[in-house]
């Protein structure tokens, strides 16, 4: 559905993208990731017709950015880092406006604005002015804008940036939604383990280069990051956690009176061979878990510089 292929721009001699690749399939949410200032909004712009690359391409459905950007707009909806609402209006005639610069009749939006301010949690303020609304409110109702025309591709420029922790949920939940609608969105965002519950892939991208591109688990394999092994036994506790210490990908072992916590470097199949082998010394395995790492261990492996510290 969105085809990036050896993106570049550059401002003056500065290069913003450096031969971007990405790919991403129909209904998949897909997590674009990077520091301040690595590339995420310039790639998101190109993608959204409103900034030409300097070479490479992008399309979205087969459709090129700069040969056909009408097609590429009827199919797309773009909410900005920096949104403009109009202050002067309702909720709804807001998004009337905005329906019917899309050519949408009078009668069909009559139907249609409803279902998007309940879509978006804003029945309530339909007869509101825009300017009164909260910060969050604004931010739905420009969600609820790109979704007017019924866009497969949503592309979404950090659209929780700046909302308070309720709020950024609410808008998690709205995204869950358009998901289950088979919407393919592209969403950027510097709040990691809130995309790690949402999105199917994800893409890293650094000092205008992508880092890193794939399903967050299989990232985290290859990457190795490393995993935290909980086991509780029976009897021996403390022993194992001597006998663990020799073992391959093992380090840092604890033990204390909820069994033995091993930092762990293997894999999946690794995993489960120090499993079996524990099982084979005769020690009696209660549980052997793994704390599961986050988006956020997966980042800040690839990302390993001091550019990963501007995350919030
Ligand atoms: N119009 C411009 N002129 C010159 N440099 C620019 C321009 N727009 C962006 N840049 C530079 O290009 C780089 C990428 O910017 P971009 O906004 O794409 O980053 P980002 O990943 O979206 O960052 P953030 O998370 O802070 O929004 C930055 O170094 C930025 O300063």
């Amino acid at each position: 559905m969105i085809e990036i292929k050896n993106l570049t721009k550059t401002y003056g001699s500065f290069e913003a993208l450096k031969s971007v690749n990405i790919s991403i399939d129909k209904g998949t949410v897909f997590g674009f990731v990077g520091p301040n200032g690595a590339g995420k909004s310039t790639t998101m712009s190109i993608l959204a017709t409103l900034l030409l690359p300097t070479s490479g391409s992008a399309s979205v459905n087969g459709f090129d950015v700069t040969q056909h950007p009408h097609e590429v707009r009827k199919r797309i909806g773009y909410m900005p880092d920096f949104f403009g609402v109009y202050d002067h209006f309702k909720t709804t005639e807001y998004l009337h406006f905005y329906g019917a610069s899309y050519g949408i009749p009078r009668a069909e939006r009559d139907k249609l604005i409803p279902q998007l301010l309940e879509l978006v949690n804003l029945s309530d303020k339909k007869e509101a002015y825009v300017d009164s609304l909260s910060r969050g409110m604004k931010q739905r109702l420009c969600l609820a804008r790109c979704l007017v025309h019924d866009p497969d591709v949503l592309i979404l420029d950090e659209p929780a940036s700046g909302l308070d922790p309720r709020a950024r949920i609410e808008m998690r939940e709205i995204l869950k939604e358009l998901k289950l609608m088979g919407k393919t969105i592209i969403i950027s965002s510097h709040i990691l383990p809130e995309l790690a519950e949402m999105v199917d892939e994800i893409g890293v991208i650094e000092h205008g280069a992508m880092v890193a591109q794939g399903k967050v688990a299989d990232i985290q394999n290859s990457l190795r990051v490393k995993r935290v092994l909980h086991i509780r036994v029976l009897e021996r506790s403390e022993e194992l956690a001597v006998q663990l210490r020799d073992e391959a990908y093992v380090s840092q072992v604890l033990s204390d009176a909820n069994g033995v916590h091993a930092h762990f470097s293997g894999g999946d199949a690794e995993q489960s061979q120090l499993l079996g082998r524990i099982m084979d010394l005769g020690y009696q395995v209660v549980s052997f878990n793994e704390a599961q790492s986050n988006l956020e261990d997966v980042f800040l492996e690839i990302t390993k510089g001091g550019a990963s510290n501007e995350l919030a």
